[in-house]
This record gives C-alpha cells, sequence and structure tokens, in this order.
C-alpha cells in the first residue's frame, strides 16, 4: 500500500484536518497514536513478509488478540505470506475529533486495507474475548464467510478479566512468589537505572493472575469453536509463552506470571490430546522477549530487552515480531511433518535469545549498566523508539506536522 493509499484510507475521499497528533505518555503507557505511523509500521511488517518466500500454511485464520504485538504479526504474515483469509478479534476503540484511537484499532484498520487491496477476505470482531458474546459473534462470522477456520491463534495480552459466567472480575500482577525481589531497572523515557525492590504475590494475586493469563479462555474459545464445528478436523491451535533468562526469572517465569504461563502451557497439552483425535494439534510458542505493550509494562523487564537488543543486533541475530513469527511458521509449524518440541512439548524460537553466547554478554552488560553508560552499553535507544513506534510515532516517511483525522474506520468489522 502506498502512502497515498493509506491517506485515502484515513481521511476518506473529503479532506478534514483535525488534529496534529503528537505522543503522549502517562507512566509506560503512551495515551495517543499515530494513524498514518500505524499503517506505515504495518505495511513494513506487510513488506517484510513479501520479500519473504511464499509459506505452504493455513487458508483461513483465526486470531485472538489481532490489533498489537505477536497476534497482529501472526495475521500479518498468514495473510501476506500464506494468502490466508483471517478473522481478527480485539478490544474496540474508535477515535473522535477530540481523542485517538488505540494504535490496534489503526493497525487494524490498515491490515484489512491492504488485505482487501490483496484480494483476501478479512473481517474484524471488535469485543472482549473473554466475554461469551465476542466467542458467539465469531462463530457467526466464520459460519458466514469463511466456513471453517483451520488455524487458530490465541495471543490475548491482559491485565485484567470479567469471567462471562460468574461477572467476577480478576486482576494479574507481575510479582515474585515467595520472598521479596531486588534487581535493576530503568525508566526508559529518562535512562535512570535504579534498584527496584518487588513485593511478593498473595495467594489470591497469584490464583487471578492465573485466570487472567493463564489457558482457560483460550480452552473456552477452542471448546466453544469446536462444539460450533467451525474447525477443520486438522485444526492447528497456538498461544504464546515465555522463558527468559535468569535475571528476569525471578520476575517473569518464577513469578505470577510464570504461574499463569504453566497453567497455559499445561492446557495446550490437553488441547492436543483432544484435538488429536481428529487430526489436529495445539501448541505453545515460546517466543523471544521483544517491545510490545504488554512486555513495557513489566518491571526489570525493559532492560533485560534493552540489553539483549544490544546484543542479538550485534550478533546480527535480532528478531521483532513479525521475524520472529516468520520463523515459527516456516522453520516450525508448516516447515511439514511434526514441528521439533521441547520436553515438556513446547515450540521453541526463543533458541537465538537464549543462546549461551546471548546470555553470558547480557549479564556481562546487567553487571555494569548504571544511568551514566545505559546509552553505551544497551539499546536503550532502539528500545524506546521501538516503543514509540507502537503507537505509530517515530517512523520514517509519516509527517507529524501534518493534520489528521483520528476517527478512522476498520472497514470490515462487527
Ligand atoms: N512481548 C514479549 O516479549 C512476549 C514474549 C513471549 C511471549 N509473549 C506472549 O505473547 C502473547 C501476546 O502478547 P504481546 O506481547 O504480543 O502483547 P500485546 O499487548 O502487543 O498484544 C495483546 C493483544 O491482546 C488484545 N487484547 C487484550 N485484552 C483483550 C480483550 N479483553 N479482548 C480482546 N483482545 C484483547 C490486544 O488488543 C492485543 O491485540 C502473550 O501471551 C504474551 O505473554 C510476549
Amino acid at each position: 500500500m502506498s502512502i497515498s493509499s493509506y491517506d485515502a484510507l484515513l481521511f476518506g475521499s473529503e479532506e478534514k484536518s483535525n488534529m496534529i497528533i503528537k505522543p503522549r505518555t502517562r507512566g509506560f503507557i503512551c495515551t495517543t497514536s499515530h494513524p498514518a505511523g500505524c499503517a506505515a509500521q504495518v505495511q513494513k511488517q506487510i513488506d517484510y513478509v513479501q520479500s519473504k518466500p511464499v509459506i505452504e500454511g493455513p487458508k483461513n485464520v483465526l486470531v485472538i488478540g489481532a490489533s498489537t504485538g505477536y497476534g497482529l504479526a501472526a495475521r500479518i504474515t498468514t495473510a501476506f505470506g500464506a494468502k490466508a483469509n483471517t478473522v481478527g478479534v480485539y478490544r474496540p476503540s474508535s477515535g473522535s475529533e477530540k481523542r485517538t484511537a488505540s494504535a490496534g484499532w489503526y493497525n487494524s484498520a490498515a491490515f484489512e486495507q491492504a488485505a482487501q487491496e490483496a484480494g483476501l477476505k478479512s473481517y474484524s470482531v471488535t469485543g472482549d474475548a473473554f466475554a461469551k458474546e465476542t466467542k458467539d459473534k465469531t462463530i457467526q462470522l466464520i459460519k458466514e464467510k469463511l466456513g471453517k477456520v483451520d488455524l487458530v491463534v490465541y495471543s490475548v495480552a491482559s491485565a485484567r478479566k470479567t469471567d462471562p459466567e460468574t461477572g467476577e472480575t480478576y486482576n494479574s500482577v507481575l510479582k515474585p512468589i515467595g520472598k521479596p525481589f531486588t534487581n535493576k531497572t530503568v525508566n526508559f523515557h529518562t535512562g535512570e537505572v535504579t534498584d527496584i525492590t518487588l513485593e511478593p504475590a498473595t495467594e489470591q494475586e497469584i490464583r487471578e493472575t492465573v485466570a487472567v493469563m493463564g489457558g482457560d479462555d483460550w480452552e473456552a474459545w477452542i471448546e466453544a469453536l469446536r462444539a460450533a464445528e467451525v474447525l477443520s478436523e486438522d485444526v492447528t491451535t497456538i498461544s504464546f509463552s515465555y522463558i527468559g533468562s535468569e535475571i528476569t526469572k525471578a520476575v517473569y517465569r518464577e513469578g505470577s506470571i510464570g504461574r499463569a504461563k504453566d497453567h497455559l502451557e499445561a492446557t495446550a497439552l490437553k488441547l492436543n490430546d483432544e484435538l488429536q483425535s481428529t487430526g489436529g494439534r495445539a501448541y505453545v510458542v515460546v517466543s523471544k522477549g521483544l517491545v510490545t505493550q504488554s512486555s513495557s509494562a513489566i518491571p526489570i523487564v525493559p532492560l533485560y530487552i534493552s540489553s539483549l537488543y544490544k546484543t542479538m543486533k550485534e550478533k546480527g541475530i535480532h528478531e521483532g515480531c513479525i521475524e520472529q513469527t516468520y520463523r515459527l511458521f516456516t522453520d516450525r509449524l508448516y516447515a511439514g511433518g511434526e514441528p521439533p518440541v521441547d520436553e515438556a512439548g513446547r515450540i521453541r524460537i526463543d533458541d537465538w535469545e537464549l543462546r549461551e553466547d546471548v546470555q553470558a554478554e547480557v549479564v556481562k552488560i546487567w553487571d555494569q549498566v548504571t544511568s551514566d553508560n545505559i546509552y553505551d552499553l544497551t539499546d536503550l535507544e532502539g528500545y524506546r523508539k521501538e516503543f514509540f513506534q507502537l503507537f505509530g510515532f517515530e517512523t520514517e516517511g509519516v509527517d507529524y506536522d501534518a493534520d489528521v483525522d483520528p476517527d478512522v474506520k476498520v472497514p470490515n468489522s462487527i
């Protein structure tokens, strides 16, 4: 898609002049997004996939949590790499004359426009993924438009969930378990490195984190799709997990979120057993740590990722969401035959992150890093830039002084 077709997408045929959009941050989040910048970021991912060999992969794909991060990359990879029709599920967020929509909304609008220009079917279901109504709407849409799906990607990352059965709301926390944990962290806007102590999660907090980020909702989706007979017999379903390094172990893998990932991984094995009877399969994919809206919210992790980026870029093995996802589909999931899995049945695409030489270098950086040397020792500048790019800022070819209409429509959304 050319910049001029972004204009048609974003501004419609009438000339509108509404606002100049600049980044505004609150803590680790950016509260504004730029529609043309998001469209350019989506196009960059599409260009990457189109520069690579075609994937002999799925034909009808459902992505739950499709508007940013790994979910968006999976949608782009399957659509533009395997010519798949896609249904994306994500939270609604429309802009108005005074307020921008979310980056995910602008990403999805740009994706749908590009998919349709490429002759692919693409539909968006906007709603709360945890709600029964969203599942029902999605099933109805698949029945009407695609018949069945042969790949379901579950990539929801959320801080809370309201249980559709009980109406109870659960919050997920990012805390260690058992005892407090102190380590370095960085304010990635200022480069200030400080020590942070995280208090351990309570049993209740652990349970709630598992309820939000564990495998229950993935399982509920697969059960609902299966009961409605909209899964092909040989359906594949995947969700994403993380292991990471010794540095982040206490806050991530051995922390409250790690318990949720244990649950997600156990759910994959259970789903795999169930789907195997008809030739289907379910996997958890352990991916690499990278800059997304979710990972920037985890204490300690942005400093680790900045050190990791520096190391992996120097070694020529750096990957973002789209590179990871393309490699997942071509080298693992659709490489022919069963994908290699580890002792726990997980597909590993974090192999380069966890290479011994990479981790040794990251630990060396970690031991030395302070506020004074952070921009030399780590790729914090790259981290900061990528963070703003998630919201459509700091993107080449975009005129940030131009008036833009923040009210963008997603073409095929219900
Ligand atoms: N970022 C990393 O470093 C990393 C590494 C390994 C694994 N993962 C895993 O990948 C998965 C996706 O995370 P990400 O980093 O791409 O995050 P992300 O924040 O970029 O994406 C999360 C997606 O979930 C959607 N979403 C959130 N709540 C929703 C709701 N209630 N209803 C509908 N959609 C909702 C968002 O719209 C978005 O599309 C998570 O399981 C995460 O743990 C991330």
